[in-house]
């Protein structure tokens, strides 16, 4: 059987199945046997069940369920039923056919693990509703090197943002290495990163981040402007900056999450 872990490979069985990579689908299939290795790795021990999103051809899939994970793997593209049905045959996966972006994530059993090279327009959306959830104890998750810059930036620094913030409320995260693209067929035209997420238990705070997202809506306005903008009273915004010595200048992006935590509670504490 096929390992899947070269270009000629993954170009055989696709012929052979009548398919092509779809780019619409971010179908850039991983062909690195030793990076492979290295995303189970950092995935175990698989002491929950495994959700993998987006299975492709099926060599993660087949690289988790014989190093032991109970693998649930979910994908969009109908046109790969009987590739999969090959490529994982006598595996025990469930596979799914449908939209990640639609599965109820909110049933998953708690303490279920998420392993997946994430098709690149769906990773930020999907990763935040899942941390939503609560229900993960752990996500593992290849995707473009710029995105997960972002998603474990400190303040201070140009790819800080909402999406940081998000990550730094609900996980611990960790960029543990990075791959060329080479390490995929097709090669996509930037590099990725391999991200841990290993979630807090925090619940979700829908209140907090309407305040951050005002905060940051208008990245060139100082904080002060930008909650001005959104409709918070002046004088309460005046007052939280003092109380927290900010000067009327800073800007969102220089703060931490804790910061910004504190501001909104004195912009909101009734005088
Ligand atoms: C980057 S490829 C990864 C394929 C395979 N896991 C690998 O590592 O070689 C992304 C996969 O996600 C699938 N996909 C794209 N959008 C999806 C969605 N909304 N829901 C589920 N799967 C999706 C694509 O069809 C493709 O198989």
């Amino acid at each position: 059987m096929s390992r899947l872990t070269s270009p000629k490979e993954v170009r055989e069985i696709l012929l052979r199945h009548g398919l092509f990579a779809e780019k619409r689908l971010g179908q850039n299939f991983l062909v690195s046997e030793s990076h492979l290795r290295r995303i189970v790795e950092a995935a175990q021990p698989f002491t929950g069940p495994v959700y993998e999103v987006g299975p492709g051809l099926g060599a993660l899939t087949r690289a988790l369920a014989e190093a032991g994970a109970e693998v649930t793997a979910i994908e969009k593209d109908e046109r790969l039923r009987p590739l999969l049905g090959e490529t994982l045959r006598g595996l025990p996966v469930r596979l799914v056919f449908g939209d990640a972006l639609r599965y109820p994530w909110e049933e998953v059993p708690e303490g279920s693990l998420l392993v997946a090279n994430l098709p690149y327009n769906i990773a930020t959306p999907l990763v935040t509703r899942l941390l939503q959830t609560g229900r993960f104890q752990r996500l593992v998750f290849l995707v473009q090197k710029e995105v997960a810059l972002r998603m474990v930036a400190r303040p201070g620094t140009p790819p800080y943002g909402l999406l940081s913030l998000r990550v730094a409320h609900h996980a611990r995260a960790e960029k543990l290495f990075d791959l060329p693209p080479g390490a995929f067929f097709p090669p996509p035209r930037v590099w990725s990163s391999l991200v841990r997420l290993t979630p807090k238990g925090v619940p979700d705070d829908p209140e907090l981040f309407r305040f951050i997202e005002a905060a940051f809506a208008q990245r060139r306005k100082t904080l002060k402007n930008a909650l001005l903008a959104a409709g918070y009273p002046k004088e309460r915004v005046e007052a939280a900056l003092r109380a927290l010595g900010l000067g009327p200048n800073v800007r969102a992006e220089a703060l931490d999450l804790d910061s910004l935590r504190r501001l909104r509670a004195v912009i909101y504490t009734p005088v």
